[in-house]
């Protein structure tokens, strides 16, 4: 049943990128239609960049999103960004709960589940970024971690179209390490049977994307694994060549 599912091909550029240097993005907009049989293209490139990358992005095969959102849709919030504020700069889905910002920022998953929950009030997509770290996984508890977090920060409600899980082991962000693809499906397996569990048969059609060094060399093994549909992909994100082999790589 999940075999039917479209991959989706995310890059999160993390706090990267000017607005005198889009040219990785423009070869990204040109390279677009040549991968479009494979899979879905979200760039997420820094809030000061969000407008005009929609501006460009206009249609052509490649969306923009955010990397995180403020719960609330307006107010007294020095700095946050609301959702309803992206929706309108262009971006169609937002990264909330990313580790980054679990650990930088101290969020939690009732906050991440908040946030979830304003990007489907703006109608956009909610990618949620879920992931245990080294010394997690090193006293063999990345089940129950990934179990605490997919309880803690998905909203209830969710259906196919606005939910997207990105798995993302905090030891394998940026630092060229993978999970085996045996410990990817075993892992992805584990979340769609708590999404199928929780939302029925919607669970059986969201997407669950993994993230961490995916790189053009991994890609095609990590992305025919049994409940991968696509990747959450940072720092070779970066490079049009790059993130366009990734999706090339997509069964
Ligand atoms: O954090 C990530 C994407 O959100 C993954 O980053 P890398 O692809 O650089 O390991």
């Amino acid at each position: 049943m999940t075999d039917a599912i479209r991959p989706l091909i995310a890059g999160n550029w993390k706090m990267n990128g000017l607005k005198g240097s889009t040219a990785e993005f423009d070869a990204m907009l040109n390279g677009a239609a040549e991968v479009i049989g494979k899979a879905d293209l979200l760039v997420c490139p820094p809030a000061t960049l969000i407008a005009a990358f929609a501006d460009k992005a206009r249609g052509k095969a490649v969306a923009v999103g955010a990397q995180d959102c403020h719960p609330k849709a307006s107010g007294a919030h020095t700095g946050d960004i609301a959702a309803e504020m992206l929706a309108d700069a262009g971006a169609t889905a937002i990264i909330v709960g990313h580790s980054e910002r679990r650990a930088d920022h101290g969020e939690g998953d009732a906050l991440v589940r908040q946030k979830a929950e304003a990007v489907w009030r703006a109608g956009l997509v909610a990618i949620v970024c879920i992931g245990e770290t080294q010394s997690q996984r090193d006293a063999g508890r990345t089940l129950d971690i990934v179990r605490g977090q997919l309880d803690g920060s998905l909203p209830d409600g969710s259906i196919a179209a606005n939910l997207v899980v990105a798995y993302e082991p905090v030891w394998a962000i940026g630092t060229g390490l993978t999970p085996t693809a045996k410990d990817v499906e075993q892992i992805h397996g584990f979340i769609r049977e708590f999404l199928t569990s929780r939302f029925k048969a919607a669970g059986a059609q969201m997407r669950i994307l993994y993230g961490g060094s995916v790189k053009p060399s991994n890609a095609a093994e990590l992305m025919a694994v049994r409940n991968v549909n696509g990747a959450l992909v940072g720092g070779a994100s970066l490079k049009a060549a790059d993130f366009l082999a990734i999706a090339r790589g997509c069964p």
